[in-house]
């Protein structure tokens, strides 16, 4: 098991989100939460990355108890998240904003090879290396935000609405970059607004309702769950 959640409780303030969620994702998977909005999709990958201290519960990665531990050392660990949230520096060029990503990693030489890796996975990052990431059409300040998410090594990223406000084609590019990481091997939870898309590009699916998970199972049964369909998919 990469990721362990263990009835994890979490809010703001004396406003509590989460009720006892728990979830599990093994390595190698491609596992979304989908669920309509408010329902507590991102305050749960903020729990495991660290932004937000949990109420309760427990959170293990490669078995290790990483619960309540800063978001520092939660990307340390192997953890990278990619959210709408964290926004790129929009007056610093690709390469820059590449490098703030690597700021885990502290050999300069170490940090140019992962450079190398992500422009490789993502060749048209490499060709607009000096543009200002400002300047970049939003589908590439996606895939600038994922291939930054790269830069600290993960093994797990989460990945907060990639294709939020973006147009059906540049949401194409998005799935298409996530595509690349799972195919060298990094493990993906994904948040989505896109519920039929996601849930025919991943492995396993969570349904997030009022804070709770209400079902879960492959992603190819979850599509096909009445209630589901008639909620989510407006079938
Ligand atoms: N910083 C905050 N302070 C107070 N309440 C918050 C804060 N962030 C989120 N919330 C509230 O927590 C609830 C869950 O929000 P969250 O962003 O986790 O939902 P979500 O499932 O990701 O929704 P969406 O699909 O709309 O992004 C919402 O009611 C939201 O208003």
């Amino acid at each position: 098991m990469l990721l362990e959640v263990k009835e994890l409780d979490a809010g703001y303030g004396y406003l509590q989100i989460l009720r006892k969620v728990s979830l599990q994702v093994d390595t190698g998977e491609y596992v979304c939460i989908v669920g309509p909005n408010g329902a507590g999709k991102s305050t749960t990958m903020k729990s495991i990355s660290g932004l937000l201290k949990p109420m309760g519960g427990k959170i293990y990665f490669n078995g290790e108890d990483i619960t309540g531990l800063p978001a520092y050392e939660v990307t340390q660990k192997g953890i990278a998240f990619v959210s709408e949230e964290m926004n790129l520096f929009v007056n610093m060029s690709v390469q820059e904003n590449l490098l703030m990503g690597a700021y885990t990693i502290k050999d300069k030489n170490a940090q140019q090879d992962r450079m190398e890796f992500v422009y490789d996975l993502f060749p048209r990052l490499a060709e607009r290396k000096s543009q200002l990431a400002g300047t970049m059409s939003g589908g590439e300040r996606k895939m600038l935000a994922i291939g930054r998410g790269m830069m600290s090594k993960p093994t797990l990223m989460l990945v907060d609405e990639p294709s939020f406000g973006l147009a059906p084609q540049l949401t194409e590019t998005v799935f298409e970059s996530l595509d690349i990481l799972i195919k060298n091997g990094v493990t993906i939870m994904l948040v989505e607004q896109n519920v039929n898309k996601t849930l025919s590009v991943t492995d396993r699916a969570y349904v997030l309702e009022n804070g709770r998970i209400g079902l879960d199972g492959k992603s190819s049964d979850v599509a096909n769950d009445s209630y589901v369909k008639k909620v989510f998919l407006g079938v």
